[in-house]
């Protein structure tokens, strides 16, 4: 479990703060007081009288250990403390001073039924060393419950790449802020639950994960064209368009129209079809101003017709969502391509289209950030970790959903459900935080072993639920 509508900080955005809230007149002392204070809360709300063993690092992460190791004592429970190396020189040295009780090293230690793991936090700089990865994975595997203070240690908590984190951790509690390595890679499957303790620390930097949007019922004047028209292009494997375009009708379009050489006469008739001769043809009826957002890609292919479609679709200076093979078209150009349009425009690669299309560097977060930033588009960067981000610099994470979304189509289902947003008014970051939303939340609905037809029979439940 992951909490909604939480802040995201880089180690270095969280140094930013911290130097903020001394500004303000708070010692290094009193705030890592507080965070020590939250973990001795959850620790033994979580622990009910069962002994704790307690891992303190060199760093500040093992500072908050000490503080909690001594809260949890004077609370009455049998804590034991397992130091590995002199706490550097500041608040870690001073709050080890204040601890009195029963202290081994790393390999002395003998598991208990509660370990809390100070280890390391947002300072940790290289792997694990091996010994004490497996002392610590050792510990974990025999302790009925584990707690990680801020990052479950071994984790790199910009990126989430695994850095020698023991599986098995229970649950992590987030100091002040989540960090991207909660959320990405690695640090999906290796942080259990996660909780936020509130250390009053400011931390609104424009990066966040994603929370239930606020969706509106129609207006009583409302009508077939004011509730958003969606036209959805057909291609090659005219299956995907379909699904799409069903998504799209059942995520609260007022109109949504298939548009293919001869498009596919079979499900709704409230689906419309528009059937186009050329590229050309293509071209002439996306002139027409009722149209508020454009699918190109699901099942597009990538041959000739499909290039024309891309040049038509760009001509039009519509919103445009572009997925599937529109991005395999677009590849590596995609900047050059984009920023010479006028409308917005959403990128919804999987991590494969993204790295063909893209070439930059560091967390999926920043590289997301930076590909918005080269484009001009509002990217989807899709995946167990969903990340968004918008030219300006807006994040929204979507992490944790459903595994069972992992089947062909569903990414066909989240464009036609991003195009509902768009063509309703939703702008940028957040039409996109609302389509990932009402997909994820739409896939659970489904439950297990559904298939994508499946869950757009869900999506309408969904947006109900956003009402
Ligand atoms: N920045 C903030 O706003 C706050 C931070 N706090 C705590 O401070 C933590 C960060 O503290 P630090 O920056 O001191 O960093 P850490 O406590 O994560 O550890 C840094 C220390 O570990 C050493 N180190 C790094 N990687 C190592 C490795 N693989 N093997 C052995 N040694 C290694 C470093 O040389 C350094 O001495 C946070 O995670 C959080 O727990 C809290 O006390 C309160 C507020
Ligand atoms: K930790």
């Amino acid at each position: 479990m992951i909490p909604a509508n939480a802040p995201i900080l880089t180690a270095e955005q969280m140094v930013d703060a911290e130097q903020a809230v001394f500004a303000s007149g708070v010692s290094q002392d009193e705030l890592m007081e507080r965070a020590g204070e939250a973990v001795a809360r959850e620790t033994a709300r979580f622990a009910m009288g069962r002994p704790i063993l307690i891992l303190a690092g060199p760093g500040n992460n093992g500072g908050d250990a000490y503080v909690a190791a001594r809260l949890l004592q004077r609370e009455g429970l049998d804590v034991s403390v397992v130091a590995t190396g002199a706490p550097k020189a500041g608040a870690a040295e001073r709050m080890q001073a204040l601890w009195h009780g029963a202290t081994t090293s790393l390999y002395a230690a003998r598991p208990r039924p509660v370990l809390v793991d100070g280890l390391f936090g947002t300072g940790l700089m290289r792997p694990l060393e091996r010994g004490l990865a497996a002392v610590f994975a050792d510990l974990c595997a025999q302790a009925e419950f584990t707690l990680s203070i801020d990052v479950p240690s071994g984790l790199d908590s910009d990126t989430g790449a695994d850095l020698g984190a023991p599986a098995g951790i229970d649950v992590t509690l987030a100091l002040g802020a989540l960090k991207p390595g909660h959320l990405l890679d690695a640090g999906l499957e290796r942080c259990g639950r996660i909780l936020l303790a509130d250390i009053g620390i400011d931390s609104d930097t424009g990066w966040r994960t994603a929370g239930r949007p606020q969706l509106v019922t129609p207006h009583a004047h409302s009508h077939k064209y004011s509730r958003g028209l969606v036209v959805v292009i057909e291609g090659a494997m005219p299956g995907a368009a379909r699904l799409s375009a069903l998504a799209a009708m059942t995520a609260g379009s007022g109109y949504v129209v298939l548009a293919g050489e001869k498009p596919w006469q079979g499900g709704p008739d409230a689906l419309v079809r528009r059937a186009f001769g050329t590229s050309t043809d293509l071209a002439e009826f996306l002139e027409w101003d009722r149209i508020d957002a454009v699918v190109l890609g699901p099942g597009l292919g990538r041959d000739g017709n499909a290039d024309g479609y891309l040049r038509a679709a760009f001509a039009a200076e519509k919103p445009l969502i572009l997925d599937g093979d529109a991005l395999s078209l677009l590849g590596t150009n995609a900047a050059s391509w984009l920023q010479s349009r006028q409308a917005p425009t959403w990128l919804t690669p999987h991590s494969g289209e993204f790295d063909r299309m893209f070439g930059f560097d560091g967390s999926k977060i920043e590289r997301t950030l930076a590909a918005a930033r080269a484009t001009g588009a509002t990217i989807v960067h899709k995946g167990a970790d969903t990340v968004m981000a918008s030219p300006k610099g807006a994040v929204r994470v979507l992490a944790g959903g459903s595994s069972w979304l992992s089947t062909a189509g569903t990414g066909d289902v989240l464009a036609g459900v991003l195009a509902a947003q768009v063509a309703q008014g939703s702008k940028g970051v957040q039409a996109a935080e609302a389509a990932a939303w009402l997909h994820g939340r739409a896939a659970r609905l489904a439950g297990p072993a559904f298939y994508a037809d499946d869950m757009i029979k869900h999506i309408s439940e969904a947006v109900g639920e956003c009402l």
